[in-house]
């Protein structure tokens, strides 16, 4: 791959190592030094560059790899230069290989969950025409000692089937930890695991790990490496992110109906070549058009918007008293999963919807204090010309009329996922 500068003077290694900084790299002596300003933005063209080609290579629709995302995620990227004699050329960049810690929500083999952070492939590639000369495999190997880290320890992030061939021939890499689908609302992701991950995890982290990483600087440190580690104790509550996401999640454009409506049937044993896997979450990794899946966003305008699941209606028939009950609890309860009530009305009436049942809004990382007004129930009127969406409503208000439509399949979910939530020992965030 080559530019219009010379990429043999910028990067004076066979492989360079750039973090967010995208620094460039300390220069040879008696090399001509340009302006510093050129060369951070040759070594982003050709970020940019490199990450064009890659997903182009993945059919990605997006890149995953650029200067602006190197700049906003502590990530670290070997590029490999091509070396061989280029008398009248100013070199040539081979490839390169992204990595980074992410912490991420897996099954172990005996389905237990763990939080861990490991250092993860993201993204890996090769220009066409200079694969299978082996350049993948010394781009890898250098990385894997500069980064301390044992082959079984990495996740991939949705490995192409040529990066799991790669990861076969190489390092053995064949069995996945198989992930079952526990896909909801706030877990995805897109990882694969092999089996021999959860071997180290229970290693002192070696915290030197990440810090000399970013310096590309060659430190040696004596600690054996841990790079998957189980996360510290919970940081603060925050903003709301998928947890497990990947680089591409902003890639996957369309919605998809919400957990357990979604549910793959589940194995039950591993196939001898289990296919690859999301790690936690129901996201094949499988290349070739990237599997449509839902940002938190959508799925919840989605949610709003969904007919109501049989077994809600029927929960609600039998159970008048239970919308209110349900949400004295969700009221009463620790910070976690919170539904707020607003209703929102096809029709244009107050009425057309019991706000106990109402639009569930769902918010991950936030305490819902106890003195939260009744004003939080609110009905958003669709009718008229729209301009006074918002109604206050008390909470003994009508009981659901036939067309609640939307209403309760949120409440069904509302249920379903509250009491996954209460289960699980970890919250997905
Ligand atoms: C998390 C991710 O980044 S997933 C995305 C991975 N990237 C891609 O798929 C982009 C396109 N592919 C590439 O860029 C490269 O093929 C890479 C990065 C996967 C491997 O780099 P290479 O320089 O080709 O690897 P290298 O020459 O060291 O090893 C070759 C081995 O890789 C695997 N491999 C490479 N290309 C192919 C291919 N077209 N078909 C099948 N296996 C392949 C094989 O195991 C091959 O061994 P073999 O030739 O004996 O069958």
């Amino acid at each position: 791959m080559e530019f219009p500068f010379d990429v043999d003077a910028l990067l004076p290694e066979r492989i360079t190592v750039l973090d967010q900084h995208l620094r460039p790299p300390a220069r040879r002596p008696g090399t001509t030094t340009p302006a510093r300003v050129d060369v951070q933005q040759q070594i982003m063209t050709i970020v940019d560059e490199l990450g064009k080609a890659s997903a182009k290579a993945q059919h990605l629709p997006a890149p995953i790899t650029s200067a602006s995302r190197m700049q906003s995620n502590r990530h670290v990227m070997y590029v490999l230069k091509d070396t061989s004699a280029r008398p009248a050329g100013k070199g040539a960049v081979i490839g390169f290989l992204k990595v980074g810690y992410k912490k991420l929500f897996v099954l172990d083999d005996r389905e237990a969950h763990n939080e861990v952070e490991p250092l993860c492939i993201l993204d890996f590639y090769i220009h066409e025409s200079l694969q299978r000369h082996g350049h993948g495999q010394e781009l890898f190997q250098y990385m894997l000692q500069k980064e301390r880290v044992e082959p079984h320890q990495l996740a991939i992030d949705r490995p192409s089937q040529k990066l799991l061939k790669f990861l076969n021939k190489y390092y053995n890499l064949e069995t996945t930890v198989p992930q079952l689908i526990l896909a909801h609302l706030f877990e995805v992701n897109n990882f694969v695991i092999f089996e021999g991950f959860f071997a180290h995890q229970h290693r002192p982290p070696a915290p030197s790990l990440r810090a000399t990483r970013h310096s590309g600087a060659a430190v040696v440190d004596p600690t054996p490496a841990a790079p998957a580690r189980k996360l510290p104790p919970k940081r603060a509550e925050g903003e709301i992110k998928p947890y497990s996401s990947s680089d591409r999640e902003f890639l996957k454009v369309a919605v998809e109906p919400p957990w357990p409506l979604n549910r793959a049937p589940r194995r039950a044993t591993p196939p001898v070549h289990p296919p690859p896997r999301s790690s936690s979450l129901g996201n094949s990794p499988e290349r070739g058009p990237l599997r449509p899946f839902v940002p938190e966003q959508e799925l919840l305008r989605s949610l709003r918007l969904c007919p109501p699941h049989p077994t809600a209606r029927l929960l609600l028939a039998t159970d008048p008293a239970g919308s209110s009950a349900q949400r004295r609890r969700t009221r009463g309860t620790p910070p976690g999963l919170v539904a707020q009530s607003c209703c929102y009305s096809r029709h244009g009436g107050l009425n057309s919807s019991s706000p106990n049942i109402g639009n569930l809004e769902w918010k991950l990382g936030e305490q819902e204090t106890e003195n939260r007004s009744t004003s939080d129930e609110q009905v958003l009127s669709q009718h008229g010309d729209g301009k006074e969406p918002m109604h206050t409503v008390p909470p003994q208000a009508q009981a659901p009329p036939a067309q609640y439509w939307t209403m309760a399949g949120d409440l069904f979910n509302a249920r379903f996922i509250r009491k996954l939530q209460e289960r699980r020992s970890t919250r997905p965030w």
